[in-house]
């Protein structure tokens, strides 16, 4: 079986790889050239930046994921486009443009591109086209292990990116960071120890993953067994694991603000039968926001 740390590893060395060919201070003076001052980007930095395509794809760029996935009544649903994994191999080959066109006819709130290569065959060129295609704000999933990954994200379109708890090596710094940028951080934590570092160090979103990192195992209990740690005005995401309107609603009574979908929608085989998956599933939760209740 793949190892989690395997996967951590690979995805070191392309990086370094990357970061030999391009190095940071590239992208940062990228960052800087396309920056005219605050016109057209609303940043919580005193110092904000913005690109061409973020100018043109929204105007605020702060928060647009977090307030796209938080609705008073809704559980809000995310659609990630995943072509394979490490737990199921291929999922899916379906273009990336077929995969959006589905997703923002079903009703999603937002788009997950994972941008890990070997193990998801996922990459960063899918992240700016799905920018350039769709008007629904887009997270980066990925090992993000360095600020790299975070510029890049930002350049790419993205208007959010994973930071994993115990992954991410300095919290705080990629949070302010991402502050920083007008971009949002999901930080994804697996225990009531990891919340509470992450609360600390300032994330506005939570995601607990219903997948054991360890064995892939799914235990759609787990969202249910930690959301209580998390405060009611930190937004819950409970990812993994959603296979049908079922698994969604319970995930919803947890007290989840929003869920992350892939396999679930991406595992069909056709655009008609992934609209069904995703419509089934979004239609379910209208309505379904439950508040939650403190540990
Ligand atoms: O999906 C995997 O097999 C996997 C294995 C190891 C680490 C992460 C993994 N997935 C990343 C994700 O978090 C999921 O792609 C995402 O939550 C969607 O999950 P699903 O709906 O179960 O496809």
């Amino acid at each position: 079986m793949i190892q989690i740390q395997d996967i951590i590893s690979q995805r070191r060395k392309d990086l370094q790889k990357t970061m030999e060919i391009k190095p940071l201070k590239d992208l940062k003076s990228q960052f800087e050239d396309i920056s005219d001052g605050s016109k057209g980007f609303v940043s919580r930095s005193k110092n904000p930046l913005k690109t061409e395509n973020l100018k043109t794809r929204n105007p605020k760029n702060a928060e647009i994921f977090k307030d796209s996935i938080t609705h008073e009544e809704n559980v809000c649903v995310i659609c990630e486009y995943k072509p394979a994994s490490p737990s199921m191999g291929d999922i899916s080959s379906a273009p990336i443009k077929d995969a959006l066109d589905v997703f923002g006819e079903s009703g999603a709130s937002a788009v997950s591109i994972l941008t890990e290569k070997n193990f998801f065959k996922g990459s960063l060129n899918n992240l700016k086209s799905a920018s350039k295609i769709t008007e629904l704000p887009l997270l980066r999933k990925d090992f993000v292990l360095d600020e790299y990954q975070i510029y890049e994200a930002k350049l790419a379109g993205a208007s959010a990116v994973l930071l994993i708890c115990g992954v991410y090596p300095d919290l705080s710094s990629g949070i302010n960071l991402c502050n920083d940028l007008g971009i949002d951080a999901l930080v994804e934590c697996k225990n009531r120890v990891d919340i509470e570092g992450a609360l600390k160090a300032g994330a506005q979103i939570i995601g607990i993953n219903n997948r054991n990192f360890e064995d892939f195992t799914i235990d759609l209990k787990k969202t249910q067994k930690l959301a209580g740690y998390v405060p009611p005005e930190i937004v819950l995401v409970s990812e993994s694991g959603v296979k049908t309107p079922d698994d969604a609603k319970l995930l919803a009574s947890y007290g989840a603000d929003a869920i992350l979908i892939g396999t679930g929608i991406m595992g069909e085989n056709n655009k008609s039968k992934m609209f069904e998956a995703a419509n089934g599933i979004i239609n379910v939760l209208n309505g379904s926001k439950v508040e939650r209740t403190s540990n």
